[in-house]
């Protein structure tokens, strides 16, 4: 279990962590989301005792890191992926590693084979290539068998398969009762990870949420709606407010303009609709009132990407269009 509380943190003139408070459960995998620069690697490293919180607390079991009596054990973590450049064997690296920590050399053999590194492991760890090094900065995690792991973008720069790994392996670790805060910029991958979910930006907490909530309340949640009647039951969703959308013409026209979308619709054969602005219990109900026969009517969310982008749009740091002032940030 991991919680902050008022966690802030300056640099100088600039605040990189902000009044920050959520806490971390076991059990699940938790997503650390934000921009760039919104403060992620910075709460992660007070987490983990590598940076001083000018102000307020963050615990780990209960206890700040530096009052962990074994902190290995506690807490694992792989900070933003830097490859382990060692001379040394795979496994020798994790035997010094566990050499320092008072952990038993069996459980170096152990985390190999949960990582997958048995054939490699005598290898030279400087020569691994970026989805080993990744897998051997997992393993140095693990070794302490810890209840709690903080992971800064685990998955960058791997192939497909290592991603997928590093998904089953941290689902299976949180279904053991761990507890995993992981940030990463890969959204659709964020969404089959992660079940919580910590949104931030400029430092200060967004939302506290879980991934389906978070996209459920997204504004880019339609309905994909099939009647034979669809251009009547278009006009009746206008008439309550929705945004709705020609479903064939909507390549050509992007999902914005509701009269052109009646447009369309009026003047077609085709019974596809896209709704927006209004549940699809409404829309239910709606169909029933006027005896307007459905033969589809599915809710589409909206991905995390466009949940994400939604809610964050004004916690960028920097945009392309008008890059912001350091004042103008804050
Ligand atoms: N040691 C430091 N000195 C000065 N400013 C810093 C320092 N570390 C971080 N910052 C600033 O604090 C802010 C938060 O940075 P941080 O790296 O924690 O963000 P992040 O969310 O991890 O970003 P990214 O997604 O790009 O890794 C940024 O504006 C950054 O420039």
């Amino acid at each position: 279990m991991i919680e902050a509380r008022g966690l802030t943190k300056r640099y100088g003139g600039k605040v990189a962590v902000d009044d920050l408070s959520f806490t971390v459960r076991p059990g699940v995998v938790t997503g650390f989301l934000g921009p760039n620069g919104a403060g992620k690697s910075t709460t992660m490293r007070m987490i983990l005792g590598l940076d001083r919180p000018t102000r307020g607390t963050v615990l780990v079991d209960g206890r700040h890191y530096r009052d962990l009596a074994s902190p290995a054990r506690h807490v694992g973590a792989l900070l933003e992926s830097r490859a382990i450049h060692t001379g040394r064997s795979a496994r020798d690296h994790l035997l010094a590693l566990a050499h320092t920590h008072g952990i038993p050399r069996r459980r170096v053999e152990e985390v190999i084979d949960l990582v997958g590194l048995r054939e490699v492991a005598r290898k030279r760890a400087g020569g691994f290539s970026l989805g080993m090094g990744q897998r051997l900065g997992i393993a140095s995690a693990l070794l302490g068998d810890p209840g709690t792991l903080v992971l800064d973008e685990p998955v960058n720069g791997l192939d497909p398969e290592g991603v997928r790994w590093i998904r089953d392996l941290l689902r299976g670790l949180a279904a053991e009762g761990r507890t995993i805060l992981l940030s990463s910029h890969l959204m659709s991958e964020m969404a089959m990870t992660a079940t919580d979910l910590i949104v931030v930006g400029r430092g200060r907490l967004i939302q506290e949420t879980t991934v389906e909530e978070f996209t459920r309340g997204a504004s880019g949640n339609r309905v994909h709606v099939r009647s034979p009647q669809a251009a009547e039951l278009a006009e009746l969703a206008a008439r309550e407010g929705a945004t709705v959308t020609y479903s064939a013409a909507l390549a050509g026209m992007g999902s914005t303009a509701a009269a052109s979308g009646l447009e369309a619709a009026r003047g077609s054969e085709a019974d596809a609709i896209e709704v927006a602005g209004l549940p699809s219990e409404r829309i239910g109900e709606l169909a029933r009132t006027y005896g307007i026969a459905l033969y589809e009517l599915t809710p589409r969310l909206a991905s995390l990407e466009e949940a994400f982008m939604d809610i964050t749009r004004d916690a960028v740091e920097f945009t392309t269009a008008a890059p912001a002032t350091s004042e103008g940030t804050r």
